[in-house]
């Protein structure tokens, strides 16, 4: 679990002036402001520009601000990289990363620039290969999160878009295994229906289950549900309080184990229960 909210995490296109805009003002944990999937070819070289003079501008708060590039294997990504390093982005998401070696050429880019010293890099996880390779990915230098590119993923796996998502589980699982034993965070794909609200909460809970911190979004209209689902619930925390409570009662009396509602409670759930008072504690702190 991160310590940093990721409940909510808005793709904008670095082409839309407006939607630029319009994020200053949303309830949103992170953005990814995109070059890659979302700008049309014949925009790439405007978006690029546009999106570097929004970024010096500022405006987006406690927000947390992430550029998605091009590839540094197409005609774009250098140039990308060569735009946003001068305003020391928060991170840079490298699309369709295959090996840690792509996340290494690019963490010696930003070794370079002294503008770009504490840029994290994060990763699409949307490739086959990168999948394969998810682990020695998040470990790799400057490495800080995992973002799941379920439709790049579906692509190459021809596999169906079901509901329940089963064709993807064992990938979506490889990712976050990865991203735990690395220690960084893990935002789990899009719902590509922005208007189905059941669709996406029931999706949102899918990935709330299966432990990702959160969702990627790609409309304003999903983040409420996202923020809701991804944050600790009322019965959450107050059960968090119990579990404290009583494992420290049982301390003081020599006990190494409590029991709330029926279920014993050790260490171990002990630091579940102040990870989620934590997390509760910093989407307060956002305001
Ligand atoms: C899906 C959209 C094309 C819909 O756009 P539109 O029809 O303009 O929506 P609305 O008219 O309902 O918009 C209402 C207002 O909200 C603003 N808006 C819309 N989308 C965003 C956004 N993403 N961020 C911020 N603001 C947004 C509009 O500007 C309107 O504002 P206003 O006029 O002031 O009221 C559109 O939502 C969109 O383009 N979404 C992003 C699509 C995208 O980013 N795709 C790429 C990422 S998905 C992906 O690639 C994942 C991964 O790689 C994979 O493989 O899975
Ligand atoms: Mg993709």
């Amino acid at each position: 679990m991160s310590a940093r909210p990721y409940r909510s995490v808005l793709y904008i296109p670095g082409s839309k002036p407006r939607a630029l805009d319009k994020a200053r003002s949303l309830t949103v944990d992170a953005i990814i402001f995109d070059l890659e999937d979302a700008v049309a070819v014949e925009e790439k070289a405007n978006a690029r520009a546009l999106l570097a003079e929004t970024l010096a501008t500022g405006g987006y708060g406690a927000r947390a601000q992430i550029v998605r590039l091009n590839g540094m294997d197409t005609e774009w990504g250098r140039a990308d990289l060569d735009a946003i390093m001068p305003v020391g982005p928060q991170a840079v998401l490298l699309p369709k990363v295959d090996g840690p070696e792509m996340v290494e050429a690019v963490a010696r880019q930003l070794d370079a620039n002294l503008a770009t010293q504490d840029t994290q890099i994060w990763a699409m996880m949307e490739t086959a290969t990168g999948i394969l390779n998810a682990a020695a990915i998040a470990r790799a230098p400057r490495m800080a999160g995992l973002v799941l590119g379920t439709n790049d993923l579906a692509k190459e796996l021809t596999c169906r878009t079901r509901a329940d998502r089963e064709p993807l589980l064992l990938s979506l699982q490889m990712c976050l295994l990865a991203a735990r034993a690395a220690g960084i965070a893990c935002i789990d794909g899009v719902y590509n229906a922005f208007k189905d609200d059941a669709g996406l909460r029931a999706e949102c809970e899918q990935g709330r289950d299966m432990g990702f911190d959160g969702k990627t979004l790609i409309h304003p209209a999903q983040l409420d549900i996202a923020n809701t689902v991804f944050a600790p619930s009322e019965d959450e925390i107050a059960l968090a309080r119990r579990q404290i409570e009583a494992f420290r009662a049982a301390e003081a009396e020599g006990q190494g184990v409590a029991v709330v509602d029926g279920r014993i409670v050790e260490n171990l759930h002990v630091v579940t229960a102040e990870a989620t008072l934590a997390k509760a504690d910093a989407i307060a702190a956002l305001g």
